[in-house]
């Protein structure tokens, strides 16, 4: 549901690869196959549990490259990166799995499934129920579910359809707009994200304005442009649960060790002033 008043966005020009890559695995899968392997998947591991809890938690991301940067890393091994997550403490892994943007698979995701104990967050830019049991079938615990990306009656769909097959939906907003539609789908789990993926320019400055605005009864995530503990903690002092974080884990010279850093700077008190009298400080 990209506007199209200016000519094609880059999120149109990702969503007609996302639509062409999409056809071609419902040719070679079946609906029916996938849900015997989704069947056959290890079960879902609770994302809430790992999303809540006195602290800010850390979902670090498997990111090889991106339409704002190229390419990122090569990432030979992406359940070895994944594992030197969990190492350091992260909560949840995120996986993107598009493929001619950042490079990701199903493949990705079932080989970090095998190697990690902690829930699997699919990053993909989901437009049908097809996917979600793509998601659930390669081991995914949560899947993304992109406001701007989607009409309200496929977004209330695809919600209940995740958690009717165990799936935790992150429901992706950029605008207070976005963030209406999905309190009023019943989303439990909203991401803010910096990035605008019309114009992919970051604006940290996007979750202070619109966390206030999210229940209190929803995980509040902030998503995109997290360089290091600082921008945890400044995401932290505006309300957020939990940070997403790529480019800098993927960049930096030791993932375990710059997950380990946000996974500290999240469990400080001083991070969640409503929780006992350490916050007060
Ligand atoms: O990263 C991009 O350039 C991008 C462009 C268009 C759509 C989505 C994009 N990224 C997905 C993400 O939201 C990020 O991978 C995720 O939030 C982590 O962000 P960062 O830490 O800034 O890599």
């Amino acid at each position: 549901m990209s506007e199209r008043t200016e000519g094609p966005s880059v999120l149109d020009d990702i969503l007609d690869g996302v639509r062409a890559d999409l056809a071609a695995r419902q040719q070679a899968v079946s609906l029916d196959e996938l849900k015997r392997r989704a069947e056959r998947a290890p079960g879902p591991r609770d994302a809430l549990a790992a999303l809540g809890g006195d602290r800010v938690s850390v979902i670090a991301e498997v990111k090889r490259s991106s339409p704002s940067k190229g390419a990122l890393a090569a990432i030979a091994d992406p359940a070895a990166l994944a594992a030197s997550y969990e190492e350091g403490g992260a909560h949840v892994i995120s996986v993107l799995t598009e493929r001619r943007k950042f490079g990701g698979s199903l493949d990705d995701l079932a080989a970090v499934r095998a190697r990690v104990d902690i829930p699997i967050l699919r990053k993909d830019f989901i437009l049908t129920s097809y996917q979600l049991w793509e998601a659930r079938a390669h081991g995914a615990d949560l899947a993304l579910l992109m406001v701007v990306c989607l009409e309200q009656e496929a977004l209330v769909s695809l919600i209940e359809r995740a958690e009717s097959i165990g799936l935790t939906p992150l429901v992706e907003v950029h605008t207070e707009d976005e963030l209406d539609r999905a309190v009023a789908a019943g989303a439990r789990v909203i991401g803010v994200n910096a990035r605008n993926l019309k114009t992919l320019e970051v604006d940290r400055d996007v979750f202070a304005k619109i966390a206030p605005k999210i229940p209190d009864n929803v995980i509040k995530i902030a998503e995109s442009g997290v360089r290091g503990p600082h921008d945890l903690l400044a995401y932290a002092r505006c309300g957020a649960d939990a940070v997403l974080v790529g480019e800098s884990l993927v960049t930096g010279k030791d993932p375990r060790k710059a997950v380990e850093a946000l996974v500290t700077a999240g469990a400080h008190p001083a991070t969640r002033p409503d929780h006992g009298a350490e916050g007060q400080q």
